[in-house]
């Protein structure tokens, strides 16, 4: 256990340097064995840029803790859905301010694609014509339920669901895997949010036409 304790502690360090933790928000988990399912997440309402003995808790596959760091994070029933319904080894949940605007925009269609996007081969789409997708599910207070929605939107080849106006829930078959497609989903939401600006600026035709 403890080594899959540090590759969360690095995760988490390097998150934070990030700045992808505001306001005590987000939560992660690395999975410590199979079968039964166990997984170390993090401990509810901390300072997640701090570093503690006690930022992380050992749960069963009901969430219940196993050792006394502190109470599992609220979100714990999501990162044991997304186990339970995939291969993942690592998952990772943040708030970022392109992830919230990105899933409230694109809410209705209850999903956003990536095509012609260098970066969605972090998914290991390398076909010239690939496409990757993020379903977006709705923010229910109601955690179980909000757990069940995200499974209910896990394809197989799913690596990431959004939550509308509140965050992304990404995982991968280890921390490493998990932490590549959260960089990539963040720099792929970034650029949309660009994107879409520069085409409400139309700026292609400003640039056209030699204004700048
Ligand atoms: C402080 S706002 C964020 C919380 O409501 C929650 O969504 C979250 O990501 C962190 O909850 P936590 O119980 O600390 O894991
Ligand atoms: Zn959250």
């Amino acid at each position: 256990m403890i080594l899959q304790w540090n590759e969360l502690a690095s995760i988490k360090r390097e998150l934070a340097e990030r700045d992808w933790f505001p306001g005590t928000s987000g939560n992660l988990s690395i999975k410590v064995q199979d079968d039964p399912l166990q997984c170390l997440v993090t401990v509810s309402g901390k300072d997640k840029y701090k570093e503690t003995l006690e930022d992380f808790v050992l749960v069963n596959e009901d969430g219940q803790p196993l050792t006394d760091e502190g109470k599992p994070s609220a979100e714990t029933v999501i990162h044991l859905e997304v186990y339970k319904k995939t291969d993942a080894g690592c998952s990772l949940h943040v708030h970022t301010l392109d992830n919230n605007l990105i899933s409230d925009l694109y809410f209705e269609q209850g999903f956003i694609t990536f095509k012609g996007v260098e970066l969605i081969k972090a998914f290991g789409i390398w076909e010239e014509d690939g496409q990757l997708t993020i379903p977006i599910v709705e923010n229910y207070a109601d955690l179980p339920t909000l757990g069940k929605a995200i499974s209910h939107v896990i394809e197989p080849d799913t690596k990431a669901v959004l939550i509308r106006n509140h965050g992304i829930t990404v995982w991968g078959r280890n921390a490493f895997e998990a932490k590549r497609h959260l960089e990539a989903c963040e720099f792929l939401f970034s650029y949309q949010m660009k994107l879409l600006h520069a085409k409400a600026a139309n700026l292609k035709e400003v640039i056209k036409n030699g204004s700048y």
